[in-house]
């Protein structure tokens, strides 16, 4: 058997909307709402992936009319082939918008009339009605909105779903409070909290290239490997949203989440089954095996002014004196019998040389014998740009010397899979949504020891204030990073570069 299908959800009890659904953005004037989900809902509307007779109902305090509204949910859909611009046009005789509050009932009632009438005119015979509320929005409104819901816009006698974006809490204390009141409203079968990363196609390959390769799955443990390092890099700072980043910080905004959800399919047991639920639970073992993460294995950085780029204290909206780090090096260490011994750097900047999210996993190297000098074995799964999966090896050069050579075992895929088009995070999670599919979203138990990890860390930061290292903007980050990989990981990489390494590009 060449391929094989894999149950989407192993949930008996998951429901998918397969018709009579309305979606509500609520926080449909912001950020994430023009840039990720009506691009999102577009996708999986164009290529016939929502049910029927979808209502597209856009919520938020900003009054704008329609006409408006449809300015912003276009303005990031790409629409580079012909029928995706008449597709646009049915899609966007979809989306509507209603104007309210957050905090009164008034808001959510008149959203209720809205949603009833377009309801009523879409499918007027319908016996359920489903409704999915998305909450695009900062979490200081994610309780009240919650409450706001239930309370005005829940249906009795449909299904309803509530989509939760991160950051959940702020750290152990306030992710609890948040998530207790969320949990009296809204069942967990009801909620789906939002981590994007474990949308993204090569962390969804995680599971499949180690389960269904043997010969790499066996290879992952403590006796073969050296080190772990997992990188997120951008190349630009926190433009238009410091206020948010710097009560954050780069730790909370994607370490504690993306980082630690690549950890932790990486690292757990192989699941029982595909369910969702045993997923999150193998999920939570491993988790479970990582104590917090220490102040003297963390490296923290904040990036200044370079050239005409500004530095991350010149936004306005950044306090002069704020220690916030936009860039972090935190070790991480499993304690189990599978990974005790092997480190875990997570890496994480804004404002660095270039964009990046690769794993990077460096094995022992060969100690004895023949070929104790040459460059031990490296697996890298690029999770962007460029997917792709590389295993650095070492070769025979060609010709009639006998030398070695470092190479590597290539899957690229635009090279790999012609006709190539790679789903957007967003569009995968959110079909997950619809179809009940829990297995990608984050359970409330793995989501407290997660803050579990993080948060002594992050109080200490918050009551000490080390001043982070400063790093230009454009740079690789601190200067003291190498020093302190070397340190921690007690190797430096061979001066080694992938040739294809702009795969993205390709
Ligand atoms: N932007 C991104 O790329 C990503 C964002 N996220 C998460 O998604 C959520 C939304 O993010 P984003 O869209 O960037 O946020 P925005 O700051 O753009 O906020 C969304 C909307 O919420 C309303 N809003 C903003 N601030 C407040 C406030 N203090 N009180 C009440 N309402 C407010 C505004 O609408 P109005 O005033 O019209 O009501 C705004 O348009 C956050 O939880 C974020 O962490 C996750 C991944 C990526
Ligand atoms: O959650 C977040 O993620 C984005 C990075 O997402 P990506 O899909 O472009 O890798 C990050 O820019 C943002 O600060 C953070 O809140």
């Amino acid at each position: 058997m060449a391929s094989q299908e894999i149950p989407s959800s192993g949930n008996s009890t998951a429901v998918e909307l397969k018709e009579n659904t309305s979606i509500v953005v609520l926080g449909a004037s912001g950020d994430l709402a023009k840039k990720k989900t009506f691009p999102a809902l577009f996708g999986l509307f164009f290529n016939g992936f929502l049910p029927p007779n979808l209502q597209i109902v856009g919520y938020a305090r900003t009054k704008m009319d329609e006409e408006e509204f449809h300015k912003r949910v276009v303005q990031y859909i790409k629409t580079p082939i012909p029928q995706m611009k008449s597709k646009l046009k049915e899609f966007l005789e979809l989306c509507t918008y209603v104007s309210g509050q957050y905090d009164t009932d008034e808001g959510f009632q008149d959203l209720e009339k809205h949603l009833a009438e377009r309801e009523k005119a879409a499918y007027p015979d319908a016996k359920t009605k489903n409704r999915v509320f998305y909450m695009a929005l900062p979490p200081s409104v994610f309780t009240v909105v919650a409450e706001g819901l239930k309370k005005n816009n829940y249906l009795k006698d449909g299904i309803n779903r509530i989509v939760v974006e991160k950051p959940f809490g702020k750290d152990l204390e306030s992710s609890r409070e948040m998530m207790g009141k969320l949990k009296k409203l809204w069942q967990e079968d009801e909620t789906f909290r939002i981590d994007h990363y474990l949308g993204k196609e090569m962390v969804k390959n995680l599971l499949i290239l180690r389960f269904g390769n043997p010969v790499l799955d066996n290879s992952f443990n403590k006796n073969l490997i050296s080190n772990v390092q997992i990188t997120f890099k951008e190349p630009f700072g926190t433009e238009g949203r410091g206020g948010y980043f710097d009560e954050f910080g780069i730790i909370r905004d994607v370490m504690q989440n993306h980082l630690l959800q690549v950890l932790s399919i990486l690292t757990m047991e192989r699941p029982v089954s595909f369910s969702a639920e045993d997923i999150r639970d193998e999920k939570v073992k491993v988790l479970r095996f990582i104590p917090p993460i220490k102040m003297e294995e963390a490296l923290l950085g904040q990036y200044s002014a370079k050239g005409d780029k500004p530095g991350y204290k010149d936004d306005d909206t950044v306090p002069k004196d704020s220690v916030s780090p936009t860039f972090a090096a935190l070790v991480l260490h499993i304690n189990s019998p599978k990974w005790e011994g092997v480190p875990f750097v997570l890496k994480a900047g804004k404002a660095l040389n270039e964009q990046k999210t690769e794993i990077r996993i460096q094995y022992k190297d060969v100690t004895q014998g023949i070929f104790k000098d040459i460059a031990r074995n490296e697996l890298v799964i690029r999770v962007q740009p460029g997917e792709s999966v590389y295993m650095k090896m070492n070769a025979k050069a060609p010709g009639l010397q006998m030398r070695t050579v470092a190479t590597e075992m290539d899957l690229t895929y635009k090279r790999r899979f012609s006709d190539l088009k790679i789903p957007e995070a967003y569009e995968a999670l959110i079909l997950d949504a619809f179809k009940g599919d829990h297995s990608n979203f984050v359970r409330d138990d793995e989501l407290d020891i997660a803050w579990k990890i993080f948060t002594p860390i992050l109080h200490q930061i918050e009551n000490d204030k080390p001043t982070p290292k400063s790093y230009e903007y454009g740079s690789r980050g601190p200067a003291e990073l190498d020093d302190f990989i070397t340190k921690h990981v007690g190797y430096t990489r061979a001066n080694y570069q992938w040739p294809t390494v702009d795969a993205g590009k390709l």
